[in-house]
């Protein structure tokens, strides 16, 4: 019999983490679930820890850790909190491999920790790749472990190359739903509500991402992703606006020939598979009709308007702490905008400021972008209150 396989999922209350757990839950016989985590929604942590009986939940506000642990105290469950728990708990023997599901750049250092302890990962948390992809990548490869991509355009270019990955790539492509904002001019996108940002047409995500998707700066930062994971230059990756959100992204090789992955857009299917790679589930998940999507469309990224996709890409060429700096700035950002105290097109205004005067290190450390972090922050919040 198949040994079931020890899961830690890092950031569990989540969107991503939330449907990991419906899938943990499909299938009690090939996984193991070890380890669950929040930052502040102790409730559904506690909830989830009574109906799943991981061995471990880590709460990440110290505050809660009484709230939990009482809650948890009839249950034979560890409790632990605080973020320097996160880089523990993914270290145990029982864990085989660690999904990320938290979002931001706190996905960094738990990451590199379950690199470092031989754990493979399931990455969800783009974030991680954008802000260090060289030491991230570099240590998987020294360490001999997998990081399998969740992030549904680059489960496609994974699913695509299985049995390929001999065959250098010449180009990928990926699939940009466009967001809500599609096709909107400069003029219009200066007076968007928050609830029109939050209103994604295809995915139903966490707020952090949908306000990504909405400024084009998710399609950015998975460009980024996608070189560290794929091993690609900037010029091999290029983006193509398919509002349908069905072909979930395309692999074209030397001789020309290229490959899709399609399906409809449901994230269960790429987290399934980073967790059970090389196999495929049994699934019961909606198939796709043909019928429903007679046209299926593709347009150019209007990187123009959409500032944000163009910044990813000079990044990118920059290399060093210029991805990282872009990152830091845009998570405040988002958080500024989500506050409601900044508008729309601030968010791109603040990024390719801090992106400009964040100091750049060439061959950065891991402090280096630590460092770089905290000094883009700052400068981002100074900006958030200047027009
Ligand atoms: N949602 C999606 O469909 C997709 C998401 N992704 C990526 O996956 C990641 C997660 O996204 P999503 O699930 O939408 O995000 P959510 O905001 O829905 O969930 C984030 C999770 O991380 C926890 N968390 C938040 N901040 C911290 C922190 N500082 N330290 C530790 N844990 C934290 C949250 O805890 P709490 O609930 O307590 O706040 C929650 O469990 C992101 O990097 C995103 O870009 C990629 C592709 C698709
Ligand atoms: C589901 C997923 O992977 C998201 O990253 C999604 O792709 C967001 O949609 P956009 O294409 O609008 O950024
Ligand atoms: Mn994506």
């Amino acid at each position: 019999m198949m040994q079931k396989k020890g899961v830690a999922i890092l950031g569990s209350t989540g969107s991503i983490g939330t449907q990991a757990l419906e899938v943990i839950q499909e299938y009690p016989d090939k996984f193991d679930l070890q380890v669950i985590t929040a930052q502040s929604n102790s409730k559904l942590l506690i909830e989830q820890a009574k109906f799943f009986q991981p061995n471990t939940v880590v709460i990440g506000d110290e505050a809660k850790y009484q709230e939990v642990k009482d809650a948890l105290f009839s249950e034979d469950i560890h409790v632990y909190a605080g973020a320097q728990a996160l880089c523990q708990v993914v270290e145990f023997n029982e864990v085989d491999i660690v999904l990320t599901a938290l979002v931001g750049y706190a996905g960094l250092k738990p990451t590199l920790a379950a690199i470092e302890a031989g754990k493979d990962i399931a990455l969800a948390n783009k974030e991680t790749l954008v802000v260090a992809g060289e030491i991230v990548t570099e240590r998987a490869r020294a360490k001999g472990i997998n990081i399998y991509p969740v992030d549904s355009e680059h489960s496609a270019i994974f699913q695509c190359l299985v049995g390929e990955f001999h065959n250098p790539i010449e180009k990928i492509y990926l699939t940009a739903s466009g967001g809500p904002f599609r096709g909107w001019s400069i003029d219009a996108l200066k007076s968007v509500t928050l609830s029109q940002a939050l209103r994604h047409p295809n995915w139903s995500m966490g707020a952090k991402i949908t306000i990504d998707s909405a400024s084009m700066m998710n399609k950015g930062l998975e460009v980024i992703e996608a070189k560290w994971l794929f091993g690609l230059k900037s010029e091999q990756i290029d983006v193509i606006v398919h509002p349908q959100s069905i072909v979930h992204s395309l692999v074209q090789f030397q001789d020309g020939s290229m490959k899709a992955q399609m399906g409809l857009p449901d994230m269960k299917l790429p987290i399934q598979f980073a967790l059970t790679y090389p196999d495929r589930l049994q699934t019961n998940l909606p198939r796709f009709n043909f019928l429903d999507y007679p046209q299926l469309t593709f347009e150019q990224a209007d990187k123009k308007t959409f500032r944000n996709l163009q910044l990813a890409y000079e990044a990118l060429d920059k290399k060093g702490t210029a991805a990282c700096a872009l990152n830091a700035a845009n998570e405040i950002a988002v958080q500024l905008f989500l506050e409601e105290k900044i508008g729309f097109l601030d968010i791109a205004r603040i990024n390719e400021r801090v992106l400009l005067d964040t100091p750049f290190l060439s061959n950065p450390s891991y402090e280096d972008y630590v460092e770089t972090d905290l000094l883009a922050r700052e400068l981002a919040t100074k900006l958030s209150f200047r027009k």
